[in-house]
């Protein structure tokens, strides 16, 4: 069970209200998008459903599950997975090193031992070939290009096998051959039956990729459907364009 949903979220920061009593329908097995203006509440929204900050008030359930104040860890091991819009990898890590310590399972001392399991390597290896970063499993994260640790950080939320993944920014600071690969990969995880949240401001990205968005705007949404539905929903022109 993939479904996330959320009703009434509210979450304010000091004086700012963030989140304004949101409610979320994902489309299962679908690409779904999330956009809106600057500080439209998106990255606090993802916050919440992932268990990173707590709303003021609201509930999320995932696959049916109320979820709601669970831990991100919890979540994450109910089939949640997610990106940052900075990209979060070990910079003094290998490649490799940052696909095992995602597991949580061994222990940092023993992947640097190199007493890991050949199986969970083998499973590392298999996602690094998917995203295209195999040939670099020894080389410090640190001296990848963004956009190639955007992909690490991607395949290391593989590791856990989500069923829902929730991708902050994908495109942002990436250049555009990564971008396609990033596209690429997306549609691929997804006709394997995978359900994504994607906030993302490259319009183009989102218009090609996503089969159902949602438009934030103010801390809640506005409008959802399908790309060329949005692209002329005056709502959505007024909340961007302020016309
Ligand atoms: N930790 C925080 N402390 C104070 N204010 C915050 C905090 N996090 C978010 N905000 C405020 O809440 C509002 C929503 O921010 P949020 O980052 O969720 O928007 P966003 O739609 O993701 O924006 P962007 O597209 O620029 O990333 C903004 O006014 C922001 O300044």
């Amino acid at each position: 069970m993939s479904t996330l949903s959320a009703k009434g979220l509210r979450k304010s920061f000091g004086g700012v209200v963030a989140v304004d009593g949101a409610d979320l329908d994902l489309h299962e097995g679908r690409i779904n998008g999330l956009i809106g203006p600057n500080g439209s509440g998106k990255t606090t929204l993802f916050n919440i459903v992932t268990g990173m900050i707590k709303a003021d008030s609201g509930t999320v359930r995932l696959g049916g599950t109320e979820v709601t104040g669970w831990s991100p860890h919890r979540i994450a091991h109910a089939g949640l997975g997610r990106t940052f819009q900075l990209c979060r990898v070990f910079p003094r890590l290998t490649v490799m090193e940052n696909m095992l310590v995602s597991l949580r399972r061994p222990r940092l001392r023993d992947i640097l031992g190199g007493l890991t399991s050949k199986a969970d390597v083998e499973v590392a290896m298999g996602w690094l070939e998917r995203v295209g970063l195999d040939h670099l499993a020894g080389t410090d994260a640190r001296d990848l290009s963004y956009g190639q640790q955007k992909l690490l950080e991607l395949a290391a939320v593989l590791m856990a096998d989500p069923q829902l993944i929730l991708l902050d920014e994908p495109a942002g600071g990436v250049n555009p051959a990564l971008i396609d690969r990033i596209g690429d990969l997306v549609r691929d995880l997804n006709a394997e039956g995978r359900t994504f949240l994607i906030v993302e401001h490259n319009m183009a990205m989102v218009m090609s990729l996503c089969q159902h968005i949602i438009v934030f705007d103010r801390g809640r949404p506005i409008a959802a459907g399908p790309p060329a539905e949005i692209q002329s929903d005056p709502r959505v022109l007024e909340a961007y364009l302020g016309v």
